[in-house]
């Protein structure tokens, strides 16, 4: 069993600490010498009742015991450290693997999961683990090897007294092998439970603005309130469901205490037995026995935590995105789309249908398209989020899976609808797709994404520290934080989904002209709602139903009189709309 704990910790940490293995051994010196000294003390009496002993022995008994506890201390001092930096520097490793894994995942697997369930595999999981082999990985070494050593000397002693004290371990550990079984299932409800409860609260707190605005704060927290129903109904089953067993197990354990009183007086009145033998076994194993069922109580404990190691081995082993042996670099920046097809797992749908297309090197390409049509698919598949089904990407000639993900990134920068920006200050985040990057280079970068005159407004600039996702900014301030982000990356192939759907028009217009500028020197490819915004584009691209419908530049696809024609149409008309409306004010 400690040898299965400490392989799934190699595994889940990819390493050995041999500081583990010394705190095991120190672990198991640290029982030895505290079942030593039940020996001495035998060996001690035994003298005196023979009339033997001396001062000079007796002076040396009380060395060797003084010795003994001297040394379990120290063993126990020098593991307990040992286990606890072996242990928090695995899991520590652990966890950088698990997020390292976590990045190279498809997209398709993040749509899977709940955020809950996942964050509770790499908080609580992580921490029952953790614990698990700070804490419990000595005790039970100590608490195994104490009984077994004293055993030992037991059956040294008499071997007819020590199976005698030892009657009751054999039904005792079916009792015990049984309150494993027992606490298996309720064991994983609890941990599902939990994963549940946290994924409530998660999306509780992130769409308490909707529950508001809808007024539906009764259903969330009655559903909130179930969870937690559950969630306690779990727990008390993991407490009290192997109790009766585990109590058992103590019993029986203990049952061998009668036997024993009963065959010692039997053998003691028959002559074949000493007093003293008598008396060393009725006091020494009674430690034995509260020892054993502290080991077993420790190993439901175990039994416990293995499915929280079988979730986070699970993580690990989720299949990547496969990298090539040897990365190729792209041969240029110009991108072509290949006979691609793509469905998402689980869907109706195909979302792209034998899509072929070609985006010139350091140019503007347009993709519009009605609601749904696989814009964001596309641009998704180009930066490699997705693997295509069938067809190829190509980046100068290369294909996307040959180039490998450390040099795509390299080459492609993103700026999502969805801006995430992460606690730290505005400098901090602006500096993410760019480490080395200068205070100089920043606010140029800033200036030209039209961020840089709302950031000198905030408190401390620059250095101020955005909440959590920035939440007290506005989508617009988000959203050109991204984009100047992106700048500063300068990378030479630029995928914005729709960068300026929340920058109002004013803004707008001048974040379009650096985007214009932008795409001088670079290809850009620009997912686009506003169509006006785009008009200007070398080329757009019209996708609908998953399909490359029309392709050419603004004017030419207004005559067509097809999707993009409507869809421009319409546009024109509510703008009309909208002015109309403002001129009536
Ligand atoms: N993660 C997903 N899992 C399953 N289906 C998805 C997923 N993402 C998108 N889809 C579906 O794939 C199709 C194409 O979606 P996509 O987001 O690419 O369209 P879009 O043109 O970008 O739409 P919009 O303009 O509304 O953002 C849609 O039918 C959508 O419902």
């Amino acid at each position: 069993m400690i040898g299965n704990l400490i392989s799934v910790g190699q595994r889940l940490s990819g390493r050995n600490d041999p500081r583990l293995a010394y705190g095991i051994a120190c672990s198991a010196a640290e029982g030895l010498f505290a079942a030593a000294l039940y020996p001495l003390i035998y060996l001690l009496l035994r003298e005196v009742e023979a009339g033997a002993v001396t001062t000079h022995s007796a002076g040396l008994y009380a060395l060797a015991m003084f010795a003994c506890v001297m040394l379990r201390i120290a063993a126990g001092r020098i593991a307990m450290p040992m286990l606890f930096s072996a242990a928090y520097a695995l899991m520590g490793e652990a966890r950088l693997r698990v997020a390292n894994h976590l990045r190279r995942l498809p997209m398709g697997w993040f749509a899977r999961q709940r955020g809950g369930d996942l964050s509770a595999r790499l908080t609580s999981d992580l921490e029952l683990v953790e614990h698990l082999w700070s804490h419990f990985l000595g005790v039970f070494v100590t608490g195994l090897t104490m009984p077994i050593c004293l055993m030992a000397f037991l059956f040294w002693i008499d071997v007819r007294m020590a199976l005698a004290a030892l009657a009751g371990l054999p039904p005792a550990l079916l009792a015990l092998w049984w309150t494993q079984r027992v606490v298996g299932q309720p064991g994983e409800r609890l941990i599902a439970a939990s994963a549940s409860v946290q994924s409530e609260l998660l999306e509780y707190v992130q769409g308490i603005a909707v529950i508001r605005s809808f007024g539906r704060f009764g259903d969330a927290w009655q559903r909130l309130l179930r969870k937690l129903d559950e969630q306690h109904a779990a727990l008390v089953a993991v407490e009290s469901k192997p109790t009766p067993w585990l109590v058992s197990y103590g019993f029986l354990l203990e049952a061998g205490y009668v036997g024993l009183v009963f065959a010692g007086v039997w053998w003691l009145s028959a002559g074949t037995l000493s007093a003293l033998v008598l008396v060393s076994f009725m006091v020494l194993v009674l430690p034995v026995y509260r020892q054993l069922f502290d080991v077993g109580q420790a190993m439901l404990m175990l039994r416990f935590s293995r499915r929280a190691m079988s979730r986070i081995e699970e993580l690990l082993t989720e299949p990547v995105l496969p990298e090539p042996a040897s990365a190729l670099p792209p041969q240029g920046h110009d991108i072509v789309v290949d006979a691609v097809h793509f469905a998402y797992e689980g869907a109706a749908e195909v979302a792209l249908r034998s899509v072929s297309c070609t985006f010139p090197a350091r140019g503007l390409t347009a993709i519009v398209g009605p609601s749904g049509a696989g814009k964001t698919t596309l641009v998704h598949l180009i930066a490699r989020l997705w693997d295509v089904q069938a067809g190829a990407i190509r980046i100068g000639g290369v294909d996307v899976r040959d180039i490998g993900s450390h040099l795509l990134h390299r080459h492609v920068a993103m700026v999502f609808q969805d801006v995430v920006l992460f606690s730290g200050s505005v400098r901090d985040n602006l500096r993410i797709g760019c480490p080395d990057a200068s205070d100089d280079q920043i606010v140029a970068a800033a200036r030209r994404a039209c961020a840089h005159d709302f950031i000198e407004a905030l408190p401390q600039g620059y250095d101020t520290v955005l909440d959590e996702g920035g939440a007290s900014l506005s989508g617009g301030e988000r959203q050109r934080l991204s984009i100047a982000r992106a700048l500063l990356r300068d990378a030479p192939i630029l995928l914005l989904d729709e960068a300026t759907a929340s920058v109002d028009p004013s803004g707008e217009a001048e974040i379009q002209r650096a985007l214009a500028e932008l795409a001088r020197g670079r290809t850009v490819i620009a997912i686009a709602h506003r169509l006006h915004s785009v008009r200007h584009a070398e080329q757009i691209l019209v996708l609908d139903g998953g399909r490359l419908v029309e392709r050419g530049r603004h004017e030419e696809l207004v005559q067509q009189a097809g999707v993009y024609a409507r869809l421009w149409e319409r546009q024109m008309q509510a703008r009309r709309w909208t002015l109309a409306a403002s001129g009536a004010h």
